[in-house]
């Protein structure tokens, strides 16, 4: 299997900057990939995404696998054709929204079966099944092995027989998968916030070999703190020289503080569904726009910025919106939110390339943790 060329271009510290080449697009990380749920970025048309410098987009094979179901979306072209989005899809496996999403669901050796949240039908989930609906139905460009994410707090030996079903369910995904070279196969490392589990189960991904690795297990209520003491030795025991993704993160600070600790790839819902109820991210910091102080302020939220929802209508236009519930707030916010991500991320990645990212590091946490906006 011929993984898709990762070219690291500079580092800095364990911060990494390069470019992941996929045959629909190319990649440059540190990247962050706005959640396409349903096949949509919610609110927002792929044109505000695409203009907000956005390269890459997830897909939930959970939501899909139920409405309109993955084998609808095949009659009808495939993901990218169904949403029109012709850029790089990373489609998750399914199973961390089962555990998170449907009321019952059955983990065994074999899959995990659950009822839908929507309609309560019961569905399958297996690691053949999972690739079945993310390589061959949605037709995604990165594909994530099936795992099990154990939820935190977890005792050590129900998060090592986690691990150990994720590495089994790993190989597996990996026999499905075959041998495809327009596709990748990411595998997903386990081992909760326990150092010697985290290497059990990097020693048994190497072993298996993916095209890229996540970080699974985190962002599950443990907290920033201990996400990056974790991070310290389970980010750089990764191979160097593959992606290294860190699933379902996160705040603008986590991003920075994970970068720090070497990690090209995130995905969070945080700035769409911040968005849709008033939070919006700056360089100062999170404001609530509902907040009385901005109903007669008529400066933009970043004049700074080439994303016309942050640069060319006033605060007090947007509090007004989101006061009146007007989706129109949900949707500016939302294209502000997002823009702001892909905003850092470039600062980011300009950072590393020219050796500042120690300035650039204390420069946000200065700017945007210490002032309440
Ligand atoms: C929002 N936090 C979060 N989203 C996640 C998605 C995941 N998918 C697969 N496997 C995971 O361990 C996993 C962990 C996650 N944490």
């Amino acid at each position: 299997m011929t993984a898709f060329p990762f070219e690291l271009k500079a580092s800095d510290g364990q911060a990494r900057t390069g470019v992941l080449k996929t045959p629909r697009g190319d990649i440059p990380t540190p990247i962050f990939m706005p959640v396409g749920t349903a096949a949509t970025v919610k609110a927002l048309t792929l044109d505000m995404v695409r203009q907000s410098h956005a390269k890459i987009i997830l897909g939930n094979t959970y939501h899909l696998m139920l409405r309109p179901t993955a084998e609808r979306v095949k009659r009808l072209g495939g993901l990218h054709k169904f949403m029109g989005w012709d850029g790089p899809i990373l489609t998750d496996s399914g199973g961390f929204q089962v555990m998170s999403l449907s009321q019952i669901s059955k983990v065994t050796e074999d899959n995990v079966t659950f009822q839908s949240h929507i309609d309560g039908s019961r569905h399958i989930l297996s690691p053949e099944r999972s690739i079945e609906i993310q390589a061959d139905l949605l037709g995604s460009d990165i594909v994530m092995q099936l795992d099990e994410c154990v939820s935190y707090p977890a005792d050590e030996a129900r998060a090592q027989k986690a691990l150990q079903l994720s590495a089994r369910w790993g190989q597996r995904s990996k026999a499905a998968f075959g041998t495809r070279d327009t596709q990748a196969l990411f595998g997903i490392q386990q081992g909760s916030t326990f150092e010697a589990l985290r290497r059990e189960s990097t020693d048994r991904l190497l072993e298996i070999g993916f095209d890229g690795y996540a970080i699974g297990g985190l962002a599950v209520g443990e907290g920033h703190e201990a996400m990056c003491d974790t991070l310290d030795y389970c980010a750089p025991i990764l191979p160097w020289d593959r992606p290294r993704y860190l699933m379902g993160v996160g705040k603008p600070i986590d991003l920075v503080e994970a970068v720090a600790r070497g990690v090209d790839m995130f995905d969070c819902v945080l700035p769409t569904r911040s968005g849709r109820h008033g939070q919006v991210w700056t360089w100062e910091g999170p404001i609530n726009i509902k907040n009385a102080r901005f109903a007669e302020d008529d400066s933009p939220l970043d004049p700074s910025s080439d994303c016309p929802a942050s640069r060319d209508y006033s605060k007090a236009y947007l509090h007004h919106l989101m006061r009146s519930e007007e989706i129109l707030g949900q949707v500016l916010l939302s294209w502000h939110n997002i823009a702001f991500f892909q905003a850092l991320m470039i600062k980011i990645r300009a950072a590393i390339a020219a050796g500042e990212f120690a300035q650039f590091r204390s420069w946000f946490r200065e700017t945007h943790l210490a002032s309440k906006t």
